[in-house]
Formats: structure tokens, sequence, C-alpha cells
């Protein structure tokens, strides 16, 4: 075999995230992100795996601009990753919202890309732009097989009384209003893994898995199936994030229109991009920021800190509701992994579950996937570091073999 390079692509509305797979020995040969897009002086960034990291900044306007400086680099001389687009026999695309449509990656045909249209309208700021990506990819690597893979697939298992909304009927049998739930494929990757860590059946384990970085969700996932998650419809429900408010009484959002006067965009821009703990702090979306200004006194990081924490630490404990017990518990993304402090004090006051941190453990900086509770912790903690692009990866892999059968 001559091997399968697989390039994941994840466009948001101004950037574009690759990352490009040598699948026969899952090894990454490039990965970098061009930003914004749609101005004259867009950044692209590439990292070739055994090099020097390489940045540019040039006048960038649309994706396919942006995917076709990639694609040039990716076939310049002096970076020499590919010879020819010929070569990439397949491209993963991160497709944020699946609907109902999808419970599994899919290839991309005239049919799935309606479908992915069909439910723009469900989430602009993530499908807009992830269509985009697929045009772009479509049209400069039209030998590949194009995949779409879903962040609302692998939660296509909760029951019906978790997903439905307490709403009339009529809104989801017009709208298909319901809980979608996101970051799936992150979900699913580190429950797998944390079943292989453990050398144990995960048709056995009952896992609480805790996705946070910018935005943030927790999954409950038992016999290996998402049975429940705090994401909604849309990626705003939930705990608080970066920028997101996450869970707030319904009715907050008629009384703040008609008391400040808000348009429906605005609403929706206080809440998903001036709320979370850059609303309360004043300061920063940034976990690290908050937690260098909490550090230093500063009252509103302080509260900002409390409340992310307080959040997180109710949603597990409604998950070993839902769930009748927790086996293992896992973080993950940019403040899961990296984090202790927030690790730290999500896991202080879960004692009544059984759960004992290793302090010595948790302080530890490190890449790698590692147990943070104590040999007699009821539960197992574990930090778990996602990887959804060979995820991604994977599942186009998975395809392409499939039909060349
Ligand atoms: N050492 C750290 N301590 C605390 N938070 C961190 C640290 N490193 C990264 N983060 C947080 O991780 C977040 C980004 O998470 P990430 O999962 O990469 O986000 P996304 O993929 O959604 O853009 C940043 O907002 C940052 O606050
Ligand atoms: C769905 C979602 O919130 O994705 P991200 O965390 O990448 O913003
Ligand atoms: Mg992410």
């Amino acid at each position: 075999m001559l091997g399968m390079k697989v390039l994941i692509i994840n466009c948001g509305s101004s950037s574009i995230k690759y990352e490009l797979f040598e699948m026969t020995t899952e090894s990454v040969l490039a990965e970098g992100v061009v930003e914004r897009i749609g101005t004259d002086s867009a950044i692209i960034k590439l990292r070739v795996t055994g090099r020097d990291p390489l940045v540019q900044t040039s006048e960038i306007l649309d994706h396919q601009v942006g995917l076709s400086r990639v694609l040039s680099l990716l076939m310049s001389r002096e970076q020499g990753v590919i010879q020819s687009a010929e070569e990439v026999k397949a491209v993963g695309h991160r497709v944020v919202h699946g609907g109902e449509y999808f419970s599994e990656a899919v290839i991309i045909d005239p049919k799935v890309r309606q479908a992915i249209r069909q439910t723009i309208d469900l989430a602009p700021l993530h499908n807009l732009p992830n269509l985009l990506g697929i045009d772009a990819a479509q049209s400069q690597l039209p030998q590949a097989v194009h995949v779409a893979v879903f962040d609302t697939a692998f939660h296509q298992t909760m029951p019906t009384y978790a997903y439905m909304y307490p709403l009339p009927r009529v809104l989801y049998e017009k709208y298909k209003i319901r809980r979608y739930g996101f970051h799936g494929t992150s979900h699913k990757y580190v429950s797998q893994r944390a079943a292989a860590f453990l050398k144990r059946p995960i048709e056995e384990l009952k896992i609480i898995s805790c996705h946070i970085g910018n935005g943030a969700s927790v999954a409950a996932i038992r016999q290996g199936k998402s049975v429940d998650t705090s994401m909604g419809m849309t990626p705003l429900e939930g705990l608080m994030m970066g920028t997101r408010c996450g869970d707030i009484d319904p009715a907050i959002v008629p009384y703040v229109m008609a008391r400040e006067e808000l348009t429906l965009a605005e609403v929706k821009s206080m809440m998903n991009k001036h709320s979370g703990l850059l609303g309360i702090s004043g300061l920063s979306e940034d976990m690290r920021v908050i937690e260098e200004a909490a550090e230093q006194g500063h009252a509103q990081a302080k509260l900002a800190l409390d409340m992310y924490v307080y959040k997180i630490r109710k949603v597990i404990g409604s998950y070993v509701a839902a769930m009748n017990g927790m086996d293992v518990l896992i973080f993950t993304a940019g403040v899961g992994e990296n984090s202790s402090l927030v690790r730290e004090r999500v896991c202080k006051n879960l004692t009544c579950f059984g759960i004992e941190l290793d302090d010595g453990q948790n302080q530890l900086r490190r890449k790698e996937e590692r147990r943070i509770s104590t040999s007699s912790s009821k539960v197992e903690v574990l930090v778990i570091p996602t990887n959804e692009e060979l995820m991604i990866a994977r599942e186009a892999k998975k395809l392409v073999e499939k039909i060349s059968l």
C-alpha cells in the first residue's frame, strides 16, 4: 500500500483549521490555520512535522482562496509535503450540526450537502462556514472522497425524554426544535480512550466527560453511548463558557430585549459573544487571564471562576443522577487538559460521589493521558487530551476503505 493521505478541515466564519495525516501510520504530516479570512491581513500558519513553523500574512477574501493557498504551500518545493493534489485520498470535514439526519459520518454527495444546508438555520455561526469549506475543498480536490463528520452524531443515541424540550410539541414537529448536543467527536474519542487506558470494556462503564475549551459541554456516556449532554439545539446551552452564557432563565431574553430595546441580532450577540467568563469578569474569555487575575485578588475574575466551576459541578451531579452512578470522570480540551486549578476546584466538592483527587498528579503538566485520582478513589478521574482531527481522519479512512472494497 502506497499510503493514504487524509486532509482534515474545520472551517469557522473567518478561519480554516487544517491537518494532513498519513493514515497508514496515523502520523501528522502538517497542520495549521488560516485566520482573519475576509481581510487584507489574513494569516496563514503552517507547521510541517520536523520543520520550523511558517507564518504568512496576505489578503485572503474567502475560504476558496484560503484553501488554495494552503494547498499551494503544501505542494511547494520548499515545504514538499505533497507533490500533487491527487495524493490527497480523502478530505474529512468537521460539520457542527447534522440535525436529525446523521448519526454517523457520511460521504458528501448532493443529498448530504442539501441536508447540511437545511441545518444552517439551527447553527448559522458554524454550518454556513462548514459548507463554504466543503465547497472550496470539493472544487479544489475533486478527485478526493469528501466525508462529513458531525459534532451532533454521537449524541443521536440520547433517549427522547432527554432530548425533548417541554415546549408545545408542534415546535418539534415543525422545526425539529430539540436537544442535539455538540463536541460529539471529542466526547466519543475521549470516552473510548478512557476505556482503553483503564483496560476495561466501555460497555461496563458510566462515564462523564467534560470537554471544556472555548466552547464547553459535559456528556453522560453509558455503555459507550451518549445518553445526555449539556449543549442543546445550539452550542449556547449548558455550561458557562468563554463568551457564551450557557443556561439562563429564558424569560430574561424578552425582558432584556424590551428594557434595552435590543434587536434579535443584538441579544444573540450578547449571549454568544459578550457573556460567560468575559461578561462576568469584564477582563477576558481566556481562562489563563481569569486565573491570574483571580489570584491577584480581582473580585470579578474570582466570581467568574467560582460560577464557572460551580456550574460544571452541578452538571456532573445531575449526570450521576441521570445514570445512577459514575465510574469515570474525564477532563479534556483547552481548559480541561491544562488547568489544574479548574480540575481541582471541580473535584474538591464531589467527595460525596467518592472522588478523591491526587494533588500531585493533578498538578503535573503533561500532554499524556493520565489518571489524577488516588488509588482509593471510587471514581477514576482522567485527563485525556482530545483529538477531534484524528477521529475525523479515522472516519474518513473507514469510508474510503468501504467504497474501495
Ligand atoms: N494553561 C492553561 N490554563 C488554563 N486555561 C487554558 C490553558 N491553556 C489553554 N487554556 C484555555 O483553553 C481555551 C481554548 O480551548 P480549546 O479547546 O483549544 O478551544 P477551541 O478548540 O474551542 O477553540 C482557551 O480559552 C484558554 O482559556
Ligand atoms: C460546537 C462548539 O461549541 O464548538 P467549539 O467549541 O469549537 O466552538
Ligand atoms: Mg474545540
